[in-house]
Parts: C-alpha cells; sequence; structure tokens
C-alpha cells in the first residue's frame, strides 16, 4: 500500500484516517500539523511541522473543514493530493473529482456531478447530477444539493441544509445549518434561514 500524510492534527483527521483505512489503498503513515493541539489521534503521533516544508511526490490529503486553510496549505506544496471515497458513498462513473476531494460515508454524488479540488463532501451528503461544485467547498454532513446547482469555491454549506436545483451560490460563502436554498446567494455572505436569506457580508478573500 501506498504511504500517505495527513495535513492538519484536527478532529476532521480521525475521519479520514477512517476513510483511508476503509478505502485500503493508502497506509496513513504521519499526522502533521505545525501547532499540535494533542499529541495523538487515535494511534497516530501528531508530528510538529511547517505546511511549508518541501513534501515534492509525497501522497497527501488535507484534513482541515475551513476551505481556506486548505487552499492556503495547499498553494504551497508539490505534493500528490489524493482523492478518497469512502467505500459506503455511491459514486456515478460519470462524476468527475478533483484531487485532494474527499467523499465521505453514506454520501451520493450523482451522474453528470462535477466536484473540484479539495473538496469535502460530508457524512451522508447527496449531490445531485450535474451539479458543479467548486474548489475547497465543505458540504457539511446531511446536506441534499440539487440538480444542476452551482456553488462558488472556499463556500460551506451548513450541516443538514438543502439547495433546490439549478440554484448558483457563490464563492465565500457560509449557508447555516438547516437552511433551506431555494434562490440564488451572491458572493462573500453568510445565508440562514427557511428561506435562506444573507445575514452578513464578508470581505473577499
Ligand atoms: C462533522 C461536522 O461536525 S461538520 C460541522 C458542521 N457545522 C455546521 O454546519 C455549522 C454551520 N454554522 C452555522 O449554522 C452558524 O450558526 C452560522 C455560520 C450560520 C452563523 O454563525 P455566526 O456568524 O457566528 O452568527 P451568529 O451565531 O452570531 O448568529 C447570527 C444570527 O443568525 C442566527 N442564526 C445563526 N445560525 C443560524 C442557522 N443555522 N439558522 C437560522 N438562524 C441562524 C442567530 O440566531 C443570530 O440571530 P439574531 O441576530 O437574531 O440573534
Amino acid at each position: 500500500m501506498k504511504e500517505i500524510s495527513i495535513f492538519g492534527g484536527g478532529a476532521h483527521a480521525k475521519v479520514l484516517i477512517d476513510c483511508l483505512q476503509q478505502e485500503a489503498r493508502y497506509e496513513v503513515t504521519t499526522i502533521l500539523d505545525d501547532h499540535p493541539a494533542v499529541p495523538h489521534i487515535m494511534n497516530y503521533e501528531v508530528s510538529k511541522r511547517n505546511y511549508t516544508d518541501a513534501y515534492e511526490n509525497q501522497s497527501a490529503i488535507i484534513s482541515i473543514t475551513n476551505g481556506f486553510i486548505r487552499k492556503k496549505i495547499a498553494s504551497g506544496l508539490l505534493c500528490d493530493f489524493i482523492t478518497t471515497v469512502h467505500p459506503t458513498a455511491i459514486v456515478s462513473p460519470y462524476v468527475r473529482l478533483g484531487f485532494g476531494t474527499q467523499i465521505l460515508a453514506g454520501a451520493i454524488v450523482n451522474t453528470g456531478a462535477k466536484i473540484g479540488n479539495h473538496c469535502i463532501v460530508n457524512t451522508g451528503t447527496v449531490v445531485e447530477h450535474d451539479c458543479v461544485i467548486s474548489d475547497f467547498v465543505h458540504l457539511a454532513p446531511s446536506t441534499s444539493i440539487g440538480g444542476g446547482t452551482k456553488i462558488g469555491a472556499c463556500t460551506q454549506i451548513g450541516i443538514g441544509a438543502s439547495v433546490i436545483q439549478n440554484i448558483t451560490i457563490g464563492a465565500n460563502v457560509i449557508i447555516g445549518a438547516g437552511a433551506v436554498v431555494i434562490t440564488d446567494i451572491p458572493d462573500n455572505c453568510t445565508a440562514v434561514g427557511v428561506p435562506a436569506k444573507p445575514i452578513k457580508f464578508h470581505d473577499p478573500q
């Protein structure tokens, strides 16, 4: 089995370790963090290392759920960022998955969907046919994304939120937990509620 490093020693690393072990294509050898909060995760030591060190040609995946931090780490590195798909996920063969992307337990990605690089499709989430999900997006657990919807880079869809079909959600957006999105949502905002409406705007990053 090929060896792999996980960048980021937070709680999401546990989920990734489990996913990678169950997929059984890679052996996790190291967990690296620039500021380790805990010494061990499961049976693995968390090593203090800068993300800017040279990791050329190493297989790796980033376990940090904030898309902007994933972007910052990924942009400085020449790793072989791998894609992982949990064996209980259902991914149509007519789907394009980018590198560094994680399709976690019980997720479903339907035909014609395009998922960018370094995305997290979290536990039990459904991405319907023909969606276009940009780089560094996080779809939190149990979200439902209707067919043909487009989601911009570094956006996070909160746990249990639903988005109807053919919606466009911008980049750098946070959709609140449990929201129901029935209209387009512009870039750089937080939107919550049923139906979801922007409640605050953020500086572009
Ligand atoms: C494996 C895992 O665990 S993955 C983690 C999944 N986690 C999530 O999905 C978390 C999603 N986050 C949320 O829903 C957050 O509440 C956010 C990001 C939408 C808002 O957080 P903040 O920016 O800190 O806003 P804040 O908490 O100050 O709330 C602002 C207002 O919005 C309301 N609000 C916040 N979240 C929601 C929500 N999900 N639905 C409806 N209203 C909400 C608050 O009640 C508050 O209203 P008020 O001004 O009338 O008092």
